[in-house]
């Protein structure tokens, strides 16, 4: 399998008025085509930024990203990004919030197509019948739905998430995760998923990257081997022995991590 996403040797740090802070060192990241890898490690160690250097937001200090195989110079159009807020535009319908990245990406592409697309999505997440409605009038678990339908309308290279379920309530949270995992049976994309919550990690990705403190490198990557049959990810499987141990091991990392107790929610 290739490598969408080759994350070498990264390190990088931010100028600030007391000098240089180092956040990452020496990371190094890969992510297979398809394939998704949930980010946790300590907070404020580093994770957001590479999320950024991804992104081609920011240019790293040492060391390459490599998406499909190009160098990242540059802000990337092919890449989704979704956030723990949101940030619809409230003057705009849900249906013309999901079209919104069409718009910059394929502005030649007929509306009817755009709209066709991004009902296709809201369909899929159980949005039909709001497309006409405003942010303001969805639920917050809504609204997170409709921002990941725009995040992946363009059928982006990889759909970035930094917390994107952070802030929603349990339920709604657990509705999400297997809302993700809905889209990506019809929707194949690769994902970067930065979480705080382990047991997301594992019910999510393929692969969860444990980042230590910072500067933060990649101190330890699990193969998340989630019960079950035909490769279908049911949430009863998070309580049983298996999950219980992957988790158990992640604790054990982000206490290592951390150098003191977890302070990562949601186990
Ligand atoms: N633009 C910036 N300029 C200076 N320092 C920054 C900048 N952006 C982030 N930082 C600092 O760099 C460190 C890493 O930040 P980052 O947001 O990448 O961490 P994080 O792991 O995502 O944090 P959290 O877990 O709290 O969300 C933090 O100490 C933060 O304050």
């Amino acid at each position: 399998m290739t490598n969408l996403i080759d994350i070498k040797g990264v390190t990088h740090a931010y100028k600030t008025p007391k000098g240089l802070l180092p956040v990452l060192s020496n990371l190094n990241l890969s992510v297979p085509e398809g394939e998704f890898a949930a980010v946790v490690g300590p907070s404020g160690c580093g994770k957001s930024t590479l999320t950024r250097l991804v992104a081609g937001l920011m240019k790293p200090d040492q060391g390459e990203v490599w998406l499909h195989g190009n160098l990242v110079k540059s802000p990337r159009k092919t890449v989704g990004m979704a956030f723990q807020n949101p940030v619809l535009l409230e003057w705009r319908s849900i249906l013309d919030n999901v079209i919104l990245p069409l718009e910059i990406v394929a502005p030649s592409m007929p509306r009817a197509k755009k709209i066709a697309r991004a009902e296709e999505l809201l369909a899929l997440v159980g949005l039909s019948g709001f497309e006409a409605k405003r942010p303001s009038e969805l639920s917050g678990g809504m609204r997170q739905r409709a921002s990941l339908c725009r995040s992946i309308v363009h059928k982006p290279e990889v759909l970035i998430m930094d917390e994107p379920f952070g802030a929603l309530d349990a339920f709604t949270r657990e509705d999400l995760w297997q809302t993700m995992h809905e889209l990506r049976a019809k929707e194949p994309f690769t994902a970067v998923l930065i979480t705080h919550d382990l047991r997301e990690s594992v019910y999510l990705g393929d692969q969860v990257f444990v980042l230590s403190g910072r500067p933060a490198t990649t101190q330890f990557v699990l193969d998340v081997q989630y019960p079950g049959q035909d490769g279908q990810r049911k949430l009863d499987g998070l309580y049983t022995p298996e999950c219980s141990d992957m988790l158990a091991t992640l604790r054990e990392q982000i206490k290592i991590a951390q150098g003191r107790n977890a302070d990562v929610a949601g186990h």
